[in-house]
């Protein structure tokens, strides 16, 4: 039997937190800011209203539900049980649909191969013991021609000032602790892991933050937080 490939101290640490996930002045306030990007980006390139849609590490569900409204059929992994939790509850206020499953990418891969038209996994490779399991797993989920989004931080000096000193320490948008500088992925590694895993690179775009102006913004500047958009070949 393989291990699971997840580490419990990070899926304790999101536990821990979970019951604020939608509040938005709190740690995730950071995911509530990008939440209209990201999905703008997404939508833009795989059209996701009536596609069979899977968040891998969905959390409390703030990219999950934002996808159902506009009109995808969605499905939301992770591994924590509260967060799981506290994205079904909020169902409830919403409105929206999602089914919402504990279950590793790998299981769940196992048990739907090549079952969905789109795969999201943002903001979670960097919380994964093994993310080159996961953008497999990711791979063998999506349909031939579908779609697999991931985003993730690069790993270099900037990086570390901006997401871990800067983030966690000086404008304390994220709790200190939150992420571990050597789990962050470079560009390259991603696209490496990815054409591993057969699928085709189509887009990498940064994403930045102003702390002047507290807005966000997608560009070419990678160095930092990115997204990166690929296929499985049709
Ligand atoms: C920073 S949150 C991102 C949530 C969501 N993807 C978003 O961007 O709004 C990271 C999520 O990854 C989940 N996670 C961490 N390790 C995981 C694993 N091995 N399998 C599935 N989910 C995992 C955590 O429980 C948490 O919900």
């Amino acid at each position: 039997m393989s291990t699971l490939n997840a580490d419990p101290a990070e899926l304790q640490k999101f536990s821990e937190l979970a019951h604020r996930w939608w509040d938005p002045a709190s740690e995730f306030r950071p995911l509530h800011e990008i939440n209209p990007l990201r999905l703008g980006w997404i939508d833009g390139k795989a059209a996701l209203a009536g596609k069979k849609v899977l968040d891998v590490g969905c959390g409390g569900g703030i990219l999950a539900e934002s996808m159902s409204a506009v009109g995808a059929d969605v499905t939301g992994i992770d591994l924590s049980e509260k967060a799981l939790s506290v994205a079904r509850l909020h169902l409830f206020e919403s409105g929206h649909k999602v089914d919402y499953r504990l279950v590793s990418a790998e299981a769940f891969a196992d048990e739907n191969p090549a079952a969905f038209d789109v795969v999201t996994c943002m903001e979670m490779l960097e919380h994964v013991p093994d993310p080159a399991s996961t953008i497999a797993a990711c791979a063998r989920l999506v349909k031939p021609g579908g779609h697999v989004f991931f985003s993730t931080l690069n790993r270099n000096l900037k990086s570390y000032v901006f997401a871990i000193i800067g983030a966690e320490y000086v404008l304390k948008l994220l709790p200190a602790g939150t992420h571990e500088y050597a789990k962050f992925i470079k560009p390259s590694e991603l696209t490496r892991y990815c054409r591993q895993a057969r699928l085709d690179t189509q887009e990498l775009i940064g994403m930045s933050y102003n702390p002047l102006t507290k807005v966000y913004s997608l560009g070419r500047d990678t160095d930092v937080n990115y997204l990166l958009h690929t296929r499985r070949p049709g």
